[in-house]
Formats: C-alpha cells, sequence, structure tokens
C-alpha cells in the first residue's frame, strides 16, 4: 500500500498543480480515465472513491477542514472524476481496456536485456515516442511502463527494449522468463514526448541505454516524414552490446543521410561501469565510429544547436546531465523534450511527467543509475498510472 499511496498523492498533487491550466488537466486526466480502464474501473467506482477520499482528508485535516475547504475539494475531485469518466467512455466506443499481445521475436544481446517483438490481438493505435504498461502472465496485476521503440506499422507489431532491474518483477520476467508464444497484456499508450508536429527544425537525440526505445520511434517517424528534418544522435551505453538498436539505425542512416548516428562508449570493450576509469568524451577520440565517455560530454562536438529540437531519454542522471549542456550548444528550453518527472531543472522544457515521482521512472525499467542527484527509490519503475 505504501506504493498505492504515493501513486495517489502523487496523481493529487498534478491534478492541484494543473487546476489552473485545464489543458494540462485535461491531457493528465484524460490518459488516466483511459488507462484505469485496465483495472476494470467503472464510473460508478469514483462515488465511492471521493467520499472514502474526503472522508480521509477531513480525518487528516484536523480544524483546516473548514466548510469552504470542503467545497473546493468536492467540486475539484468532482471535476477530476468526470473528466476520467468522460475519457474513458470515448476510448470504449473504439480501444479495448487491454490488448492481449503474443511475444513473435525475443533476443537477449545480453543476460540482462531483452529486445521483444510483440504482436497485439487488435490494431493498436500511438504516437511515436508514447510509452504502454506491460503486465507478464507470470505476475498477474502487475503493470509497468515501457516506450515503444518502432513507429506505427502496418503490421500492428511492437518493439520493446527491457534492461532487467536487479530484483524487478515484470523486467526479469521479460527477460529471463519470456518465451517465444508467451502471452502478455498492453494497457492504451501514453505519454506526450512525442514529435513537435508544426516543427521543421532539425533534431538532437541522446539516448542513453534503453532510454533508446522512444527515440528510435521518433526517428523512424522522421523517415516517413514529408518534409526531411535532420537528426543527430547521441546513443549512449556501457559497451558495445548494449547497443540494441544500432544495427537497425545504422541501416536507417545508410539509406538517409539525414541521420547522424554516434555511438557513446564508456568503453569498447571494457570492464563493468563500476570499475570503468572514465575519460574525457570528444568527438576528436573516435574508437572507430564510436567516441568514448558520457553522452553529455559529447555534446560540445556536436556545434552550435541553435536551430535544432532535442529529445532526450535515458538514465534519470543522464538526462539531468544532458539538459543543461544542450542549452549551452544553443537548444532553447522550450524546444527540448525530455520524460523526467521533476528536473526543477527549468520549466520551459517540455517535461514527459504525468505521473512520475521522486525515485521512480513512470517508463522503462525505471533504473535509476547514476550518482549525480539521481534519486534513490526502486530499481524497478511501477506503474503509476494507478489512482
Ligand atoms: N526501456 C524503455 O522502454 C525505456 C527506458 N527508459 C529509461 O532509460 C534508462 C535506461 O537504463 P539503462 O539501459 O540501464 O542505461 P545505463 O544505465 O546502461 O546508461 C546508459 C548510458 O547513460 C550513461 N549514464 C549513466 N549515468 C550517467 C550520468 N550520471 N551522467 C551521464 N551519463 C550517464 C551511461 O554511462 P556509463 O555506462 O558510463 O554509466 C550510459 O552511457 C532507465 O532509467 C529507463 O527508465 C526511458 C524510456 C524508455
Amino acid at each position: 500500500m505504501d506504493v498505492q499511496r504515493d501513486r495517489l498523492f502523487s496523481a493529487l498533487t498534478e491534478i492541484v498543480r494543473s487546476l489552473d491550466s485545464p489543458d494540462t488537466l485535461d491531457t493528465y486526466l484524460g490518459h488516466l480515465g483511459r488507462d484505469h480502464r485496465k483495472f476494470g474501473v467503472e464510473a460508478g467506482h469514483y462515488d465511492a472513491v471521493g467520499a472514502a477520499l474526503m472522508a480521509t482528508v477531513r480525518r487528516f485535516a484536523g480544524p483546516a477542514w473548514t466548510a469552504e475547504a470542503a467545497q473546493a475539494w468536492s467540486e475539484a475531485y468532482g471535476l477530476a472524476a468526470q473528466m476520467m469518466i468522460e475519457a474513458a467512455e470515448e476510448h470504449s466506443a473504439w480501444a479495448p481496456p487491454w490488448w492481449h499481445a503474443e511475444v513473435i521475436d525475443l533476443v537477449r544481446p545480453r543476460h540482462d536485456m531483452a529486445r521483444l517483438t510483440l504482436r497485439p490481438n487488435q490494431p493498436y493505435s500511438y504516437l511515436p515516442g508514447q510509452y504502454l504498461s506491460l503486465q507478464a502472465a507470470r505476475w498477474p496485476r502487475v503493470w509497468r511502463p515501457y516506450s515503444i521503440a518502432n513507429a506505427p506499422r502496418g503490421d500492428n507489431l511492437l518493439r520493446l527494449v527491457v534492461r532487467a532491474v536487479p530484483g524487478g518483477w515484470v523486467s526479469n520476467a521479460l527477460v529471463t522468463h519470456t518465451r517465444l508464444g508467451d502471452h502478455v497484456l498492453l494497457g492504451p499508450p501514453r505519454g506526450s514526448m512525442v514529435l513537435d508536429a508544426a516543427s521543421d527544425r532539425a533534431l538532437v537525440c541522446v539516448a542513453g541505454g534503453s532510454g533508446i526505445a522512444p527515440i528510435k520511434a521518433i526517428i523512424e517517424q522522421v523517415v516517413g516524414l514529408p518534409h526531411r528534418r535532420s537528426v543527430l544522435l547521441l546513443y549512449a551505453a556501457g559497451e558495445r552490446r548494449e547497443l540494441t538498436e544500432i544495427a537497425d539505425l545504422l541501416e536507417i542512416q545508410a539509406t538517409y543521410p539525414w541521420l547522424r548516428v554516434i555511438p557513446v562508449l564508456g568503453s569498447d570493450p571494457g570492464p563493468p561501469a563500476a570499475e570503468r576509469p572514465r575519460r574525457r568524451a570528444s568527438a576528436e577520440k573516435p574508437v572507430g565510429d564510436a567516441v568514448i565517455g558520457r553522452p553529455h560530454e559529447a555534446i560540445a562536438g556536436l556545434g552550435p544547436l541553435d536551430e535544432h529540437d532535442a529529445y532526450v531519454c535515458g538514465p534519470p542522471a543522464m538526462v539531468r546531465a544532458v539538459l543543461p549542456r544542450l542549452r549551452a550548444a544553443g537548444v532553447r528550453r522550450s524546444r527540448i523534450y525530455h520524460d523526467l518527472p521533476e528536473t526543477g531543472t527549468g520549466a520551459g522544457e517540455h517535461a514527459d511527467a504525468e505521473e512520475g515521482e521522486s525515485g521512480e521512472r513512470r517508463d522503462g525499467t525505471g533504473r535509476t543509475s547514476g550518482s549525480e542527484g539521481a534519486p534513490s527509490g526502486p530499481r524497478e519503475n511501477l506503474d503509476h498510472s494507478a489512482l
């Protein structure tokens, strides 16, 4: 229940914070309402939850619970519930509460990583850059979020990149115990780290480890755009075999010269990250086609980025290290998209942070690796989508 309590508090905080911003609230609660269909939540349940919530707040607020406060809480909850109910009803007209999907391909580049290809049993409509929640048969009722690593395809297939988190239930089930032909459940797509359709600017993307998933989907989307948008990609990992998507990306690069893929490796090959000596990265120190170091160190070598949109995804500490370097290279705050829940690094960036909170990522495997201020927390992410 600790987790459930944190989820609820996080959702309430987000709702209160967005009360004066109807569009943000609408998006947030719309996602939440649609997502709650997978838990079997129906319109009639909201009254009971609201009554319990009011009673709880009243009990713990003590003298602060005035008639005015009661009225404000009641109105806010009523509004939130209504928005969730309407979004769920609209969604139910054309989409199931969850999808069954078969694992039709499975590659394990390392003992702790897997690349899965899933075939949903019904059309799965989403935007490149979005994520979904997944339930593995081994852990009924436990949902974990993963980004979709491909743009929508005619054959409806979905690719996921999963890193097993020590002690993580679902990530280990996927990486270690999943076999071809197994079935998983998928929740509806979520997330707003998507391509700005109104922009025709060039892109600079920085991806760390399994954080490549949404970035790769966005790059595949760029391939299909009517107008060309050049893409610079820094793709970072401790060692080369962790670059699970590199072959596909190099293939795109070979066909479309507007894509430049720069692998950033801790070493090549090398000892585990903990024992690895740090060397400064620079574009002048290539190892094959890669640079050695960490992604934020390689940004200066890219030249001025004043006219770029930026997309960043990976371990939270990496994202935090990358954001100031992108701004130093000239990327405007309002043009930086990332998926950190709450960075405190600037309000202008587009944080895809619908329900994130300290120590947990709402996406991917939820690793909180790194030492530069990364919050400590569960090593496997929890799906915050449940109120
Ligand atoms: N699976 C998915 O669908 C998605 C995953 N994510 C997130 O992406 C992350 C991927 O984790 P994982 O694959 O284990 O990645 P890793 O921990 O292996 O790190 C990937 C890269 O980031 C670098 N890095 C790590 N910490 C820092 C830091 N403090 N400063 C600068 N660079 C750093 C690493 O450098 P070094 O090797 O030198 O440590 C490495 O080059 C997870 O947090 C996950 O939540 C996000 C979206 C989707």
